[in-house]
């Protein structure tokens, strides 16, 4: 079992006060961490202020040198790492050793942009002038996140926070204490120095609300729920702070009538079932065409029950189990009112046995009926009719939410046009809604991101810094 603690000035504290349960044996205690205060949190805040200016003068290559560090120590440790981060959260090994290795990639992506270009030269109107911008760190931001992702998004918040010379007050989510742990203690270990990063555990309502009304605290960068997001975002603007939030989804896929029908029935139950379809990414609608409807359900249905929910760690396992009581509660409660407002069950939808929920598909619903537009964040698909694409992208488009959608077909003007014309931050072709290459931008639009500064890729840093223009007169 591990025990977990609060990192503040670059000591290790905090009393055991809660304790995280294997969700695939609840009997299981894998880890305990504490709670921490409001004290706690002021104290973190004030060590990275005190930290701030020292990390900002330090050379961006040196501060990428010790995230390079970092990502090799994660390296050498990455299947214990993965094991824990299972036995915590509840993903298969294949998910979460792809993932540990992500958060990898992501340290050593962003640890070498310390040596890119920092800024730009443009040529003046005035004579003997030199016109430069450079980008300046906010100075301390507080990055808070969830557990469904437990290792990687802390990584694609951390690194271009700190390649950008900020210091960092981390609030993972309470079920997940130990994946953020372990990456803070390869980044302390790597040379961090003191109080650059702070990771405080415990209570949202608590930790991260302090974290959140501090006024020495520049920026927010949230990942998690539209209601939680919200309510960050006008707390932190209120008080002229900068905020990223990136939220929700009800994420759609349209398959066409030229599409292959196993094929495309393999990439929507990916993006459905994989993950155990907690991904804000995750694919919770599927409208098709009339001439693929009876090919593209049945193939579905067969591979839905490939998805079989088992423990994380046991071979062959292709679906964990939920987070939470409260998730399955959703979950079960999503197929239930569905049911009770005249859905038909395709497969799926038994009681659940623990925390195991079978991946379950929904057919007979209209266009407003909950589990068609409401977040579920559970293995849980709906599949509805349409006429052709145009309807298709209508339906799509059809969402309080903005953040992915794909489609099957074979015709590329129709790729092209619904890439186009589907309101939303990305978009797949053949290829599943949830899984997201690192070096690009990622976003959502509407009810699922502010829509301003995207995550990851070359942008990520614009987030966690500002632009200084400097007027350079050079007179002889
Ligand atoms: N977009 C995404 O990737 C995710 C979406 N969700 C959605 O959210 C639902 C609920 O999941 P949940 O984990 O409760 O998501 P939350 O939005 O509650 O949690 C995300 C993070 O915010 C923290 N938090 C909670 N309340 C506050 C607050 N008032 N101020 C500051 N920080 C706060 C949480 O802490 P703590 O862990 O202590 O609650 C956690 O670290 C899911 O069913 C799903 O629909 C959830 C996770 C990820
Ligand atoms: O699909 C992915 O790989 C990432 C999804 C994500 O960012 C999330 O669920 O928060």
């Amino acid at each position: 079992m591990t025990l977990v603690q609060h990192l503040i000035d670059g000591a290790w504290r905090g009393q055991e006060d809660r304790a995280r349960r294997n969700p695939a044996n609840q009997t299981e205690v894998v880890n305990t961490s504490p709670s921490a205060d409001a004290g706690t949190v002021h104290d973190a805040i004030s060590a990275a202020e005190q930290a701030a200016s020292g990390w900002a003068s330090t050379p961006a290559p040196a501060r990428g040198a010790i995230l390079l560090d970092a990502a090799e120590l994660l390296r050498t440790k990455h299947s214990e790492i993965a094991r824990d981060l299972v036995r915590e959260e509840g993903k298969t090994l294949a998910e979460a050793t792809g993932e540990v290795r992500r958060a990898i990639d992501v340290l050593r992506y962003f640890g070498a942009r310390g040596w890119h270009q920092d800024g730009s030269v443009f040529p003046s109107a005035s004579a003997d002038t030199t016109v430069l911008t450079r980008q300046e760190p906010l100075g301390v931001v507080g990055l808070i996140t969830p557990w469904n992702f437990p290792i990687a998004i802390p990584a694609w918040k951390l690194a271009p926070a700190l390649i950008a010379g900020n210091a960092v007050v981390l609030k993972p989510a309470e079920f997940t204490p130990a994946s953020a742990d372990h990456l803070a203690r390869a980044l302390l270990a790597a040379g961090l120095p003191d109080g650059v990063l702070n990771v405080v555990h415990g209570a949202g309502e608590v930790a991260g609300k302090t974290l959140v009304e501090d006024d020495r605290v520049a920026a927010v960068s949230f990942t998690g729920s539209t209601d939680v997001g919200m309510r960050i975002q006008r707390t932190v603007t209120e008080r002229r702070g900068r905020v990223q939030l990136e939220m929700g989804g009800k994420n759609a896929y349209l398959v066409l009538d030229d599409a292959a029908p196993e094929a495309a029935a393999r990439v929507v139950a990916a993006g459905a079932f994989g993950l155990t379809g907690q991904a804000c990414t995750a694919t919770s609608r599927v409208y098709c065409t009339p001439g693929v409807r009876a090919e593209f359900s049945a193939a579905l249905a067969t591979e839905a029950k490939r998805y079989q929910p088992g423990d994380g760690l046991a071979t062959g396992t292709a679906m964990g189990p939920v987070i939470s009581e409260q998730q399955l509660a959703t979950d079960v409660g999503a197929v239930r009112t569905a049911i009770d407002n005249g859905a038909t069950v395709v497969t799926g939808g038994a009681d659940p046995d623990g925390l195991r929920f079978e991946p379950t598909v929904l057919t007979d619903m209209a266009q407003d009926a909950d589990v068609v537009r409401q977040e579920v964040f559970g293995p849980v698909l709906a599949v509805l009719p349409v006429a052709d694409l145009d309807e298709g992208l209508a339906r799509v488009n059809d969402s309080p939410y903005g953040l992915a959608a794909g489609i099957c077909t074979r015709d590329l003007a129709a790729a092209h046009h619904f890439a186009a014309a589907t309101h939303v931050g990305v978009v797949k072709v053949n290829r599943p809604t949830t899984g997201l290459d690192l070096n690009v931008p990622f976003g959502g639009v509407k009810d699922s991101s502010t829509n301003t500064f995207r995550e990851q890729g070359p942008t990520a840093t614009e987030f966690y810094s500002w632009s200084k223009t400097v007027y350079f007169g050079h007179d002889r």
